[in-house]
């Protein structure tokens, strides 16, 4: 079971330091979510996976051996993001058959079923698809390679909500039945909650949470009540951010004291894309 293993990678464009010191490990037959505000390096990290831009200092590995300009090693991971499939003038089919002859296989029985369940016109061609359809194809191609780690940046962006329901439910079955690795950078956090199983949040330039999901949902709380109160009751707990509102404070945290809270103040558990919002809300110097 291969492994692909990130140690202390930075990523200087100019003079803008983006990654400080990534530290991450990627395990085989996994669903991992990475998550991050705009701009922290979320796209930039997938890049450097598939070689097809360099860390400025730090390593990728799988296996131990170097990703850098190793044909082996990215035969076997494949990278879905906003770049365009060329050329844009060949037919849906061709593009299928030529990813076939790039990564020495392509699961045609699925093809052939996505092509069904998305209502894909395989003879046109590219620039006659809407954005959507283009989506769809390189959604398919990624679902239908033989590669054991598929990175998915932002992968149904322009896809309406039935195509989107589609394809997550698309892709715990084809996980089901040929486990592999998927890594996928989203904002649609909600979304993929219930797919994923673990889940990676960079920030500042590191990865700040590193955790099974089910996990980081059971310990995600939000905290509210009258400001003095929630205030005496998280005295001793670290508090990832708090909103205030009038006289109400709401506290997030992933770890509420064991003592029963007092009457006035409530407790609710947190979904995760209420944790990442609390997790990231101090991020505004990230974004770009
Ligand atoms: N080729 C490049 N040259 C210079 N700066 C770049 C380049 N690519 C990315 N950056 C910068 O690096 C930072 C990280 O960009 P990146 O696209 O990796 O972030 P992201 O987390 O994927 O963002 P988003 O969620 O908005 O897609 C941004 O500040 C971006 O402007």
């Amino acid at each position: 079971m291969s492994e692909i293993t990130i140690k202390q990678v930075t990523k200087r464009y100019g003079a803008k330091q983006v990654l400080k010191g990534v530290d991450l490990n990627l395990a085989a037959e996994h669903i991992y979510a990475l998550l991050g505000r705009n701009g922290v390096g979320k796209s930039t990290l997938l890049r450097m996976i598939n070689n097809r831009t360099l860390a400025t200092s730090g390593s990728i590995t799988m296996d131990g051996q170097s990703v850098v300009d190793n044909e082996t090693i990215q035969n076997r991971v494949y990278l879905m993001n906003d770049s365009p499939l060329y050329p844009i003038d060949k037919t849906v089919s061709w593009h299928f058959h030529t990813a076939k002859l790039m990564f020495g296989g392509f699961d045609e029985a699925l093809a052939a079923h996505l092509v069904k369940a998305f209502h894909v016109d395989q003879t046109r061609q590219l620039r006659q698809l809407s954005t959507g359809f283009k989506t769809i194809v390189k959604l398919i191609i990624a679902l239908c390679v033989p590669c054991d780690f598929i990175l998915l940046d932002e992968p149904v962006l322009g896809l309406d909500a039935p195509n989107r329901e589609q394809f997550y439910q698309e892709l715990l079955a084809t996980y089901a039945q040929r486990p592999r690795t998927f890594v996928i950078a989203t904002h649609l956090i909600e979304e993929i909650a219930t797919l994923v199983d673990h889940v990676f949040v960079l920030a500042h330039g590191v990865v700040t949470i590193d955790e099974a999901a089910e996990t980081l949902q059971a310990r995600g709380r939000a905290v509210s009540g009258p400001h003095q109160a929630v205030a005496t009751y998280l005295a001793e707990t670290p508090i990832l951010s708090q909103t205030t509102m009038g006289q109400l404070t709401t506290a997030y945290t992933m770890n509420v004291p064991a003592t029963p809270a007092p009457a006035a103040v409530q407790v609710t558990a947190l979904n995760l894309q209420q944790l990442f919002i609390a997790l990231t809300r101090e991020d505004e110097s990230d974004a770009v």
